[in-house]
């Protein structure tokens, strides 16, 4: 992982590819002196999740559990940047978990989402990087992560959609042999905002 200094430095460095980027536009607005500093810190503040790991970020948030229940948290916020186009991606994101012994705190599971979103991204490999994050922290006896997103490459420019949902579904253990609990769950996540 970096350090602060070699951090800043990437800092300079990215200002000035977007200083170089924004000279290349006819632009004649005065309020962009700045763009380029902002714009780099912007970039590194996405991008940050690749300077920590759930284990860092889980630290004591695991704890004992004897039920038999069913762990469902939905409507978590996913504010992504897809690796093709750096442009973003806007979604929810819906975890179900059955527990064996273990649970992790409710916060760690928007901690871990958040790790993986601020990266660039397929929504494909986001799904399935939380889930495995999931299985690895507390080993349940079934995972279930569903994102539904809308990508502005597909709103913004391109094909030029409307009102484009995309919903990627990650099933392991209990869910990956259970179709019926599965959908159970995927009906119940939250749609995409509006964008
Ligand atoms: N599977 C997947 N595709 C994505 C994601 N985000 C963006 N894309 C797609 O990545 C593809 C890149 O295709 P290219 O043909 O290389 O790029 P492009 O010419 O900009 O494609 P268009 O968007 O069709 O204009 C596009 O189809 C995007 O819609 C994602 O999270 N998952
Ligand atoms: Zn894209």
């Amino acid at each position: 992982m970096k350090n602060q200094k070699q951090r800043e430095q990437d800092l300079k460095e990215i200002e000035k590819a977007y200083s170089t980027i924004l000279s290349k536009l006819p632009l004649t607005n005065e309020g962009v002196e700045s763009t380029p500093k902002r714009a780099a810190k912007a970039l590194l503040e996405l991008t940050q999740g690749y300077h920590t790991t759930p284990e860092e970020k889980i630290g004591e948030g695991i704890f004992p559990y004897e039920g038999d229940g069913v762990v469902h948290v939905k409507g978590l916020e996913i504010c992504s940047l897809c690796e093709h186009h750096l442009l973003p991606f806007i979604g929810t994101c819906s975890i179900t978990y059955i527990p064996d012994k273990k649970i992790l705190g409710l916060s760690k599971l928007k901690r871990i989402s958040d790790i993986y979103a601020r990266r660039l991204q397929v929504q494909e490999r986001l799904t399935e990087q939380i889930a495995e994050a999931i299985e690895k922290s507390v080993n349940p006896k079934g995972v279930l992560v569903v994102i539904r997103s809308v990508h502005l490459c597909m709103k913004m420019r391109g094909v030029c959609e409307k009102d484009p949902e995309t919903c990627t579904v990650v099933r392991k253990g209990e869910f990956a042999r259970n179709q019926l609990l599965t959908m159970q769950y995927v009906s119940e996540s939250h749609q995409a905002p509006k964008l």
